[in-house]
């Protein structure tokens, strides 16, 4: 599905793309979102994370005026949710996009853009930008999925909406797929464009987003920047080859707890510690008889920290 229609009437320059506060909403007794919050300024690439069933196509659908939120403010550009001038800021590519199998992928924009008042300049125009040019002409219903999904962002672009909405693009795509999109959607941001993308794959929207949003089970877990997220607590991963390895463990265990040095198979011992702990450890190492043939510093990827938020999650819930 694509919404995007018509021109935007200007909002004040410093009214964020979008806002959401306090934002709760239940299907059934189900809460799919529970007090949530996000504030996008314009010109950000943003990401919605989260494991299946967090909440992320409700806060999408909710910005879209799809679905409507039981409790919280949303506004999209300064606008409610829904109303056509919030509309006419967006293009959106949520679930499959929707064509006509038998039309070819020009054919199938210059629809949606003549029902706009759009110019065929401006099919070409979207069509060059997710390098479907080449294949315009071909019916959309041979297309591979990684070309209707580009093709679906293409109909979001119409119009140059300054808010893109994409709901899990890479979603079904080969590993090709993934990168033209992932290169798409981080051109789309050089350009002033703001992006609000979902996903549940950690390194694609570590590459791509400057921000993100961490839902889990419809809750905020986190919310800051792909960098302070990486450079969090037990930010670094400590490699360290030691021999022998059972007292390079005993020793590594009896400085910082069983948890912080997990078994391995190898002679190399794996520990999320503070960088500067690593002089101290070495020598302890040596004294103790143990030769360390290489340390090695790790910053972890956005899945490490991500596991580690909802880990911590899911124990809060237990207890
Ligand atoms: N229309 C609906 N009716 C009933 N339950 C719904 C509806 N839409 C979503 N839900 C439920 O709300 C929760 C959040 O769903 P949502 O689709 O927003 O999650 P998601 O993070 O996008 O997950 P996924 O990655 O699997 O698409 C899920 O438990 C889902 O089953």
């Amino acid at each position: 599905m694509s919404i995007d229609v018509g021109a935007l009437a200007p909002s004040p320059p410093d009214t964020p793309a979008v806002h959401v506060a306090g934002v709760s909403k239940s299907f059934g007794t189900l809460p799919a979102l529970s007090d949530v919050d996000l504030r996008v300024q314009r010109g950000q690439v943003y990401g919605v994370l989260g494991p299946n069933g967090a909440g992320k196509t409700t806060l999408l659908r909710i910005l879209l005026g799809l679905v409507h939120a039981d409790t919280g403010t949303v506004r999209v550009s300064g606008r409610h949710p829904g109303a056509p001038e919030a509309l006419r800021g967006i293009g959106a590519l949520i679930e499959t996009p929707a064509f006509v199998p038998h039309l070819s992928g020009r054919t199938n924009l210059r629809v949606l853009a003549r029902a706009r008042g759009l110019p065929d300049s401006e099919v070409q125009r979207v069509l060059e930008i997710v390098q479907l040019d080449g294949r315009a002409d071909d019916r959309y219903g041979g297309y591979s999925l990684g070309m209707g999904q580009r093709l679906g962002v293409a109909a979001a672009l119409l119009g140059r909406p300054p808010l893109l909405v994409l709901d899990e693009p890479t979603n079904g795509l080969d590993p090709d797929g993934v990168v033209q999109m992932r290169e798409l959607v981080r051109n789309l941001g050089t350009d002033g464009t703001t992006v609000l993308l979902s996903s549940h794959i950690l390194g694609e929207v570590q590459q791509i987003c400057e921000r993100v949003v961490v839902l889990d089970r419809g809750r905020t877990i986190a919310d800051d920047t792909v960098e302070n997220l990486r450079a969090g607590p037990g930010a670094l991963t400590v490699e360290l080859r030691a021999d022998p390895p059972a007292p390079a463990r005993t020793i590594a265990r009896s400085r910082f707890g069983e948890a912080t040095v997990p078994e391995s198979d190898d002679a190399t011992l794996r520990l999320h510690v503070d960088p500067g702990d690593v002089p101290a450890l070495v020598r302890a190492l040596v004294e103790g008889g143990v030769d360390v043939h290489e340390v090695r510093h790790e910053r972890q990827s956005l899945e490490d920290v991500f596991f580690e938020l909802t880990r911590h999650d899911a124990a809060e819930v237990r207890s």
